[in-house]
């Protein structure tokens, strides 16, 4: 069942009463399960009888002198993954370890950064394998994620790795086209996290001035700058224990990022204006529609703050390649938005045709905002592709190739592309038109007739 899935479940085998206790006691802290047992016996009954995720162990556990434990551990649960810690480090005993297949080899003392480290690494998904095989496994994980409509393989694969992660403190890094849904899955990971019932802070990179970074992010006190008439708490303060959910990541200016690293790092930073450092406890996820990695390469983002928020990296798939999807989408979002006793209640066969050939630049996004607007524009029962945008009434109007040119005007061969330049123009600039018009270079009034004549709503775009 998934729900008793997602929490992590240690075994934690020694016979230093003290080191189990405070090693059950810290892996608890860090989100985990722990069950402690001192001998080889107990170890294997609490193996029997309850799923485990990973099992720690030291070699010298009474009933383990000649790896007893080790070796039916292997032998009969060769999918949990085993983490061998000793106090006596011996060349044979590592070398029969790693021959059985243990995936870590720790000494004594070990520094707890150094197991969790270890711990996350070895459960990380995509080093645990487990196929959604049957249809009962993908009714679960589905049912877990009520907000995330979906059907096809590649957004499955992404629930299956939400929901292990979910559970973690792993910081999370998700990139996706505009429109993909980053943050419906920020918030699908927040929701299935023990972090649930605090807050989950978005924080829009794109809107916060770089001189004004420190002050909305850590807050500052009264008097430290003209104008800070008051004590003034920061987004992160409010969102202590909660999920920190940072949107348009790759647009962070570089001082900014060093901001953000120590206070990542350090999980402590000082309000402007104050000198005493508060500690914070919040799990940063973030989203961006760039190749991060590109933007590291490039010199415009920091590897060090790169690798510390990617320790996950999720990649949302466009709609294009999401199959059937956009269809499943188009039903979902007739369903929720028409007027339950009135307006279209289905769309016509060339309507889903148009939609499955359709490139949607701008996404689940643009899907939603067509299928709002045609709900209030369809004349019947029925949506026929007159009601839709102009742009995807033509055939092929999405991705016009070479050998369709004499197929369609230049007319409507323009429309389309500016069609599509606009959604995603306000995609980019969450509906704010001066910001839109500023970039395409043309004045606010040029740009409200270009939205009139295709029929967009500026607002649609607004999160
Ligand atoms: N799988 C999905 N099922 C249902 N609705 C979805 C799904 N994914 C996204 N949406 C809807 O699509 C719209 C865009 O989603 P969201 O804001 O999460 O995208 P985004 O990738 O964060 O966009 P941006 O990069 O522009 O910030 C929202 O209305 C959201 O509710």
């Amino acid at each position: 069942m998934l729900t008793s899935e997602a929490t992590k479940r240690i075994l934690v085998a020694d016979d230093e009463p003290l080191f189990l206790i405070t090693t059950g006691e810290l892996l608890k802290k860090a989100g985990f399960e722990c069950r402690c047992a001192s001998d080889a016996e107990t170890a294997l009954k609490y193996l029997a009888s309850e799923r485990f995720d990973l099992i720690l162990s030291d070699l010298n556990v009474p009933g383990n002198l000649k790896l007893e434990l080790l070796r039916e551990g292997r032998e009969k649960w060769p999918e949990i993954p085993l983490v061998v810690v000793t106090g006596v480090p011996s060349l044979p005993t590592a070398i029969e370890s790693v021959r059985l297949g243990i995936s870590d080899y720790l000494l004594k003392p070990v520094k707890f950064d150094d197991l969790i480290a270890s711990i996350q690494r070895i459960l990380r998904p995509e080093n645990t394998s487990q196929a959604l095989n049957t249809s009962g496994e993908r009714k679960a994980l589905l049912e877990a994620f009520p907000d995330i409509i979906t059907q096809g393989e590649a957004m499955l694969e992404v629930l299956e790795v939400i929901d292990r992660v979910a559970p973690t403190n792993t910081n999370v890094l998700i990139t996706g086209e505009s429109g993909t849904g980053k943050e419906v899955v920020a918030r699908a990971i927040h929701e299935r996290s023990s972090r649930r019932d605090y807050p989950f802070q978005v924080i829009d990179c794109t809107s916060i001035p770089e001189s004004l970074f420190e002050s909305i992010v850590f807050g500052h006190r009264k008097g430290s700058f003209t104008g800070a008439v008051a004590n003034q708490e920061g987004l992160l303060e409010r969102s202590q224990h909660g999920t920190v959910f940072f949107d348009e990541l790759g647009e962070l200016p570089l001082l900014s990022q060093a901001k953000l690293l120590r206070a990542v790092q350090e999980r402590s930073y000082t309000p402007v204006g104050d000198t005493t450092p508060i500690q914070f406890d919040a799990r940063f996820i973030c989203a961006t529609n760039r190749a991060l990695e590109s933007e590291v390469l490039a010199g415009r983002f920091r590897r060090d703050l790169f690798y510390r928020l990617g320790v996950v990296n999720l990649e949302l798939p466009p709609l294009r390649e999401r199959g059937e999807d956009v269809i499943l989408l188009a039903h979902h979002f007739l369903e929720k938005l028409r007027n339950s006793d009135s307006g279209p209640t289905r769309f016509s066969t060339p309507v889903l045709e148009r939609f499955r050939e359709y490139g949607w630049p701008g996404n689940i996004r643009e899907l939603r905002n067509v299928v709002e607007r045609t709900i209030a524009l369809a004349r019947n029962d029925q949506i026929e592709t007159e009601d839709l945008p102009r742009a995807l009434q033509e055939k092929q109007a999405g991705r016009l190739v070479e050998s369709e040119v004499g197929e369609i005007s230049r007319e409507t061969a323009l429309d389309s592309a500016d069609y599509k330049y606009l959604t995603l123009l306000l995609t980019k600039h969450n509906g704010n038109v001066s910001h839109a018009a500023e970039q395409a270079g043309i004045s606010r009034q040029g740009i409200h007739k270009l939205l009139k004549k295709h029929g967009i709503s500026a607002a649609n775009f607004r999160a």
